[in-house]
């Protein structure tokens, strides 16, 4: 690792409604990518963020998306979870019936520590396998909603967590016809904020609009992620000399 210099860098950004703060600095390893955990607690916007950070060519794993793929029908994963839960939690197709398991699992802390305790070893194997292709130059970046509730801050070498006010998330997830109960019945099973925000290097506020934060995202890309990177232009330009 090697000391990366941020101490010239802007402290906060801001991209309209949208505003991010540097914390902490953070060290930039020289031959490996950058590994970024990302955070968030339900509807804070972190899907938002991360496919931002994907679409300026950061390497992505999402944990919501691995989730899926592990209790796929057929899946070693889901019939583990037949195997403790029972054939309730299936739908008639054989695939899982995703409400049944949520409402077992956030209603009951013990059941919820078990499906983790199942889930998430498939979920971080394949996700170490998607970060692993990230180039030495790039930015591995792990989308992973309990980053602190499973202690895993740090494995990485910057913490982003993105935030927002409590009403406007659930509004934004009841957009979403996520009902206000279940969302906040997910909050209840997460850290709390302040938690979150105690392991953060970069705090991201997700208060503006969707285009905000994708700008926001870009700044802090330019600013902080890669700040010895030449401009997007630039770079276009070199690849056609
Ligand atoms: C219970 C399940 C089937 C509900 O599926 P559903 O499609 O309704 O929600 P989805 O998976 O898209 O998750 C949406 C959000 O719920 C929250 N959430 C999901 N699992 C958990 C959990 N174990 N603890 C706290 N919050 C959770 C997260 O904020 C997540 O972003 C699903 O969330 C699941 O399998 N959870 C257990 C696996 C897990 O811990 N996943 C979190 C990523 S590691
Ligand atoms: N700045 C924004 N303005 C308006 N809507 C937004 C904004 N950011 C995110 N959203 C919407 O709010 C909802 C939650 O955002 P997103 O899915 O990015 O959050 P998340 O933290 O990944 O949620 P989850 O924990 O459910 O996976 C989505 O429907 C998204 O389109």
């Amino acid at each position: 690792m090697s000391p990366y210099d941020l101490d010239s860098a802007p402290r906060s950004l801001e991209e309209g409604g949208a505003r991010a703060r540097l914390l902490r600095p953070f060290d930039r390893p020289r031959s490996r990518a950058l590994r970024i955990g990302l955070t968030g607690g339900i509807g804070s916007g972190k899907s938002t963020v991360s496919s931002a950070l994907e679409g300026i060519g950061a390497t992505l794993a999402d944990a919501d998306r691995i989730a899926r793929e592990v209790v796929e029908r057929g899946s070693g994963g889901l019939q583990r979870l037949v195997d403790r839960f029972g054939h309730g939690i299936l739908l008639s197709s054989g695939e899982l019936d995703r409400a049944a398991l949520a409402a077992i699992i956030f209603a009951d802390r013990e059941a919820r520590e078990e499906v983790e305790g199942i889930l998430h070893p498939l979920i971080a194997e394949r996700a170490a396998a998607i970060l692993a292709r990230a180039p030495e130059d790039g930015l591995a970046v792990y989308d992973v909603p309990l980053l602190v509730e499973a202690g895993l801050a740090g494995r990485f070498d910057a913490v982003i967590v993105v935030g927002a006010p409590v009403d406007l998330r659930i509004e934004r997830l009841e957009a979403r016809g996520i009902p206000r109960d279940d969302a906040l019945r997910r909050m209840a099973a997460q850290s709390a904020d302040a938690d979150r925000e105690a392991l953060a290097h970069i705090l991201v506020d997700n208060s503006g609009t969707r285009e905000d934060v994708i700008g926001l995202v870009e700044a802090i890309d330019r600013s902080w992620l890669r700040p010895s990177r030449p401009p997007a232009g630039d770079r276009a330009r070199k690849r056609l000399r």
